[in-house]
């Protein structure tokens, strides 16, 4: 049996013009484990998400889930890029702010899009499968609703059943609860632990330290584009770096 983490993460820079966003993350995450990634607004938090996907290309560094891998660092040629990036992408399913649902199709539409249109799945298995994720976040029954009959809470449900239905080897998260009504946050946080329970592998930006400190296997604290502190759980009740303590207390006396 392979004891190579699911995700494995190696110098990865990232700028947006003058401004160097990440400056040499590494990483990894074993599979079946649930990573949260915290730290100041404009740290890098979703930027390191987001590279995992390749929603934004980092500069350089090399980003491998499962046996997909690309070397940014390294010049291929752009049909070969394509295809690794193409094959990176496949391994992971994002979950974002506000859940980008298709407003103008119904929930099961909605699950349905990937599975059929992308992976090009049977129809009749993957409406099961989409029925089983429904039951799954508390949504039996609002197949044919849509996105606007529900609310927030149940929509950014309906965006973390969309992120399973792919068969995603990793869920990523980006803060999944912080454009939610304080009273809709625990629902979506529920769904979250659960699939962490289930042992999903999950790396979530979240500002939610209560949360972390519940699913956390493992807590990335980043500052200014470098991870400054990382570990268990305890990093969240026991920060050995100074700016972790103090980004804690912030965040706790604010909420
Ligand atoms: N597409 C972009 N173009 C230019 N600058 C960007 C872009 N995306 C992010 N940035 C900048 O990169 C920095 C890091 O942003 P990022 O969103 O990764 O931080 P964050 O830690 O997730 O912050 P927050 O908690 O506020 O979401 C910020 O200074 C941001 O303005």
């Amino acid at each position: 049996m392979s004891t190579d983490p699911l995700i494995e993460v190696r110098g990865l820079r990232k700028a947006f013009g003058d401004n160097e966003v990440l400056r040499g993350i590494d990483l990894t995450v074993p599979e079946g484990s649930a990573t949260t990634l915290l730290g100041p607004s404009g740290s890098g938090k979703t930027t390191v998400l987001r590279s995992l996907n390749v929603l934004e290309t980092p500069d350089a560094g090399v980003v491998r889930i499962g046996d997909a891998s690309v070397d940014f660092g390294e010049r291929a040629d752009a049909r070969t890029r394509r295809e690794e990036v193409r094959a990176l992408r496949a391994r992971s399913g994002m979950v974002f702010q506000s859940h980008h649902l298709f407003p103008h199709k119904t929930v099961l539409q909605n699950l349905l899009e990937g599975p059929v249109q992308v992976q090009r799945r049977d129809v009749d298995s993957a409406t099961a499968d989409a029925r089983a994720l429904l039951e799954q976040v508390g949504l039996a029954g609002r197949e044919d609703a849509y996105p606007a009959q529900l609310s927030g809470g149940q929509q950014q449900r309906v965006g973390i059943a969309r992120a399973l239905a792919l068969k995603p080897q990793v869920v990523l998260l980006d803060e999944p609860t912080s454009a939610l009504d304080p009273e809709l946050v625990g629902e979506v946080l529920a769904v979250i632990r659960d699939l962490a329970a289930q042992g999903w592998t999950l790396v979530v930006v979240t500002h939610e330290i209560r949360f972390a400190r519940d699913v956390a296997d493992q807590v990335l604290f980043l500052d200014q584009g470098v991870i400054a502190e990382r570990g268990g759980p305890e990093v969240l009740t026991d920060p050995r770096e100074e700016r972790t303590r103090q980004f804690l207390s912030r965040v706790l006396a604010a909420g």
